[in-house]
């Protein structure tokens, strides 16, 4: 395609990547947000916190408008929440719209310490028009390296935003002193990394925490506007080894990667911790009906929406082998399957990660494979299953032919 930079493009406007930094209290986030604001890295983005006042802007302010919105030095425009969160993003695209702002990069909402993240993305992914206008690119979640350990045993509410996390940056370490401390961290981070592997992790302290290491955890390049599918996927730190988790293998199944039932898929144990909170990954090669993947991520989302974290995958569907389908959830919220002109790379299996409190493997991947078709014709189908969602908990386990 040429790009035609004479005529404005025809059709609906790219969706506008919109990140969340969460973390507990005092974690740490407007002292993150106060850094990056000055960072010319922000042009075009918009951030939106919940006070002015919280921040010193003052000296970064290059003009102020009437409308609760603050444009900085760095090109950055700070918003405070007017009214609540859904105004607020329609206000940044009615001044797109209307040319008051020519180009906006992406959005980034700093939550308040308490909040659990995914009801703010529920509100984004639930409005019909803000979800065309808006995609999920990158949920960043803080941690206190000193008290991270502490919070994150005692507040279910801190599990939880580590536990979506696209990115998790690790603050404070300058104040680790002696050695408890260190071997408090340093179990603190390997926790982080049993609960939510594929999550890239920053040291603030160590300058890591820069704005295109935060931001890029989105499905799209930044810069190429390239689905980057093994990097939003990162699978593979779901599987390799780590100090608390232990392989889980296939039943004894064949492991070849050429085989056709190649149901792969690998755990953290993290049970010691009697966390409930668990990551794993599916992998099928056998192409799955659309109407299969649509009864399996419904079903998920209705009877389980609450326990799944997060989810994110690439499906090959048998009717469109080569154009492969993205899922992405939060909870029970799916953005709507997009699908891809082609495959990134040479490799076509589905692959899914799953990040879920209270909802074994096991049981996910019973039901997946029962709707990706690994099943004797004597056992039930998945309609039947569908129609009586409770059967599935006495489903004895898919014999595959
Ligand atoms: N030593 C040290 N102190 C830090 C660091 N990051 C934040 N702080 C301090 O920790 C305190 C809390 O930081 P904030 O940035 O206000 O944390 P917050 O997450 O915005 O807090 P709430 O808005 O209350 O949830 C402040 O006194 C900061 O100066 C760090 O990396 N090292």
């Amino acid at each position: 395609m040429t790009d035609q930079l004479a005529t404005p493009p025809r059709g609906p406007k790219p969706p506008i990547p919109l990140s969340v930094i969460t973390g507990f209290l005092g974690s740490g986030k407007t002292t993150l947000l106060n850094r990056i604001l000055k960072d010319p890295a922000m042009a075009d983005t918009a951030v939106i916190i919940n006070e002015f006042g919280e921040i010193g802007l003052d000296h970064l302010l290059v003009d102020q408008s009437s409308d609760g919105v603050l444009e900085l030095s760095s090109g950055c425009l700070c918003c405070t929440i007017r009214g609540d969160l859904v105004t607020t993003l329609e206000d940044l695209l009615r001044r797109i719209d209307n040319g008051r702002m020519e180009r906006l990069a992406r959005v980034v909402i700093e939550t308040t310490g308490l909040a659990d993240p995914a009801p703010i993305l529920h509100t984004i992914m639930l409005h019909p028009y803000l979800m065309l206008r808006y995609r999920l690119e990158s949920v960043v979640t803080l941690v206190d390296a000193v008290n991270g350990a502490d919070t994150l045993a005692t507040h279910e509410e801190a599990r939880r935003q580590a536990a979506v996390a696209d990115r998790l940056v690790l603050t404070k370490t300058d104040l680790i002193e002696t050695p408890e401390q260190q071997a408090s961290f340093d179990e603190l981070k390997s926790r982080l990394k049993g609960f939510n592997p594929g999550a890239r992790v920053l040291v603030a302290q160590d300058g890591e925490a820069t704005v295109d290491r935060l931001f890029d955890a989105g499905l799209y390049d930044p810069k190429s506007k390239i689905p980057d599918v093994a990097k939003w996927l990162n699978v593979e730190a779901y599987e390799a080894p780590h100090d608390h988790a232990h392989h889980h293998h296939d039943h004894g199944h064949d492991h070849s990667h050429g085989g056709h039932h190649d149901h792969g898929h690998h755990h953290h144990d993290v049970n010691r911790h009697n966390d409930r909170i668990r990551a794993f990954t599916l992998s099928t090669d056998r192409p799955i009906p659309a109407s299969a993947l649509e009864m399996f991520i419904d079903l998920l989302r209705s009877a389980h929406g609450p326990k799944l974290l997060r989810v994110k995958g690439i499906v090959q569907i048998a009717e469109d082998p080569d154009r492969p389908v993205v899922i992405h959830g939060v909870q029970h919220v799916f953005h709507p399957p997009a699908t891809l002109e082609g495959w990134p790379d040479a490799d076509h299996r589905t692959r899914m990660v799953f990040i879920t409190y209270d909802l074994p493997e096991g049981f996910v991947r019973r039901m997946f494979e029962a709707f990706s078709g690994a099943l004797l014709p004597d056992t039930p189908d998945p309609k039947v299953m569908t129609d009586n969602p409770l059967a599935i908990s006495g489903f004895s386990g898919p014999v595959r032919r």
